[in-house]
């Protein structure tokens, strides 16, 4: 739960409040208090208001919503990376609105105002999107074959579904609505008995050897009971088993030719570090496992087993919270085939209904019949999602931000409730402010690089004052980011029409840190030159 909001049906006021257990608290209630918002705000929901006040009172309500979904990123390049109509990203806006909506959904006091507000919510979710309306190009080729059986197996097993599989070019199996969505429809639900998660390895014979080892994680109990289970012709999950791919080309598959290319790139350590970790792990694994051939037949723990196993894990599992209150790793047959977009239909998920003993997956906003329904899998960067799900998501991807190893200062003079531990940059097309003292570039890092060159105060005057330290800071940081650039070295000269698809995947990567990073360098420099040329005020 981000924020409350609460009908008093008494007063006839709407009353919204951001908790103070939010981990963003009071980068948020800065950003409200930007806005000329508060923490705790109300609205009054009584008689009926003119068309010009119920806007004034939906742009409350919206922009209250917006910071209080805000997310750890988001908050951090805060104001300057909204739209000029106010977006701070999809995920955001999405969230906002159908958080703002399941909130009223329940309330029974019906006054004029509060059914217009309701209405523009509505109206507002239908408008979000639209920004990857992408044609879906199905090949009718590929005949969906054990997709078809999982399907029917899943109806035969409870699994209700609006959705149908299909083979879409760029994203190999896909899911597309079959009628129109609408807000709040449940494009997907998925019995509890449907999904497979550590309750299968409880009752298995794996278990008793298992829980007697030191470190072992459900995690991977789970992971091994998949590894034998896939090849069991008696399966429960059989179809499900049947269905899943081969091969899963992610960054931990790729090969020499594809590393070569990432050298120099942070992703480059982050496949390598991932893939070392798992080796480890299988290398401790493997005496225990062949003390008990009988259980755990060699031919199936093999490195290659165990790494499409990981694989499988990390593309395809979802954290479920499950009645009793537990997060649980788990397989989800049918679920399985939606896509990951950074403009998704489904974003709320994750917790079976206890009514109903189904994982439900509910539309947050339209999807008409034909398109391809998509889920986020998170908030992640496209580093992540190479390196463990082996795509680049289409469209500008708010999360693909660059880490800064900086060094904390401890200042007593700065406002630590508002100070960051870890800074970052992203591209500066995103942002909206390139004006002096801003330059595309986030707030919370050019104060921090300020404070490093001995700046303290930051108020425009002193920053009018201190011009020198700006050039500076812009200076060091473009000194920074040409170094990165020069360790991508220049753009590779492979073929990549006949590159194959790991290289291809990691030129694209490449190709996408240079436009983020050459975004950095022109930002430093025209800022630079913004403040050569800009005259004091007066
Ligand atoms: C949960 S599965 C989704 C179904 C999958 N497409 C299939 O054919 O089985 C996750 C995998 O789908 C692919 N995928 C998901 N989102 C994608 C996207 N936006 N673009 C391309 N591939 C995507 C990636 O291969 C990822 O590892």
């Amino acid at each position: 739960m981000v924020g409350t909001l609460n009908i008093m049906s008494e007063t006839g006021e709407l009353s919204l409040e951001l908790p103070q257990d939010d981990p963003f608290y009071q980068h948020k209630k800065k950003l409200l208090s930007c806005k000329g918002l508060g923490v705790k705000e109300t609205l009054s929901l009584n008689g009926s208001l003119s068309q010009e006040l119920l806007n004034v009172a939906f742009e409350k309500l919206l922009q209250f919503g917006r910071i209080a979904n805000l997310d750890k990123v988001e908050v951090y390049f805060g104001e300057d990376a909204c739209t000029p109509s106010g977006v701070y990203s999809v995920r955001n806006e999405i969230s906002a609105l159908s958080w703002i909506l399941s909130l009223m959904i329940p309330v029974s006091c019906k006054t004029q105002t509060l059914e217009a507000l309701r209405a523009a919510v509505k109206s507002r979710i239908n408008d979000v999107v639209g920004v990857e309306k992408e044609e879906v190009r199905v090949d009718d080729s590929y005949r969906c074959g054990k997709e078809s059986r999982l399907v029917q197996w899943g109806q035969n097993n409870g699994v209700k579904t609006k959705l149908k599989i299909a083979q879409i070019d760029g994203y190999g199996r896909g899911a597309i609505a079959t009628e129109d969505l609408k807000f709040g429809d449940v494009a997907l639900e998925i019995p509890i008995s449907s999904i497979i998660s550590e309750e299968y390895v409880y009752n298995s014979d794996m278990y008793p050897i298992l829980e007697k080892v030191d470190g072992m994680t459900s995690e991977t109990m789970l992971l091994l009971w998949t590894m034998r289970e896939k090849h069991n012709p008696e399966s429960k999950f059989k179809p499900y088993f049947d269905s899943l791919q081969e091969n899963f080309c992610t960054g931990l598959s790729f090969g020499v030719n594809a590393i070569m290319v990432l050298d120099g790139t942070l992703l480059l350590d982050e496949i390598m570090q991932a893939k070392e970790l798992l080796r480890e792990r299988y290398d401790e694994l493997i005496p225990l496992l062949s003390k008990h051939r009988d259980i755990f037949p060699m031919e199936l723990y093999t490195w290659e087993h165990y790494l499409w196993a990981c694989e499988l894990y990390y593309s395809n599992s979802m954290q479920i919270k499950f009645p009793d209150g537990k997060l649980k790793t788990c397989l989800i047959p049918v679920a399985g085939f939606l896509n990951h977009s950074i403009y998704p239909h489904i974003v709320k998920y994750g917790k079976v209904e206890v009514e109903t003993s189904s994982l439900k997956f509910p539309l947050s906003r339209p999807c008409n019949k034909g398109e391809q329904c998509f889920l986020s899998y998170g908030n992640y960067c496209s580093s992540h999602l190479l390196t463990f799900y082996g795509f680049l998501p289409k469209g500008d991807n708010p999360y693909d931000i660059i880490p800064l190893d900086v060094d904390v200062i401890d200042d007593e003079d700065t406002e630590s409730e508002l100070s960051w531990t870890s800074h970052m940059l992203r591209g500066t097309w995103l942002s909206n402010n390139h004006d002096m003292f801003h330059y595309g570039l986030p707030t919370p890092l050019l104060n921090y690089l300020r404070r490093a060159h001995g700046l303290v105060h930051h108020s425009e005057t002193d920053l009018w004052k201190n011009l020198e330290v700006e050039v500076g800071v812009l200076e060091n940081l473009r000194s920074t980011f040409e170094d990165m650039m020069q360790n991508l070295g220049d753009a590779d000269s492979i073929d990549r029409d006949n590159a194959d698809w790991d290289v291809k995947m990691a030129m694209e990567f490449k190709e996408r840190q240079r436009k983020i990073l050459s975004s950095i360098l022109d930002s430093c420099s025209a800022g630079i030159k913004l403040i050569q040329e800009s005259k004091p005020p007066v």
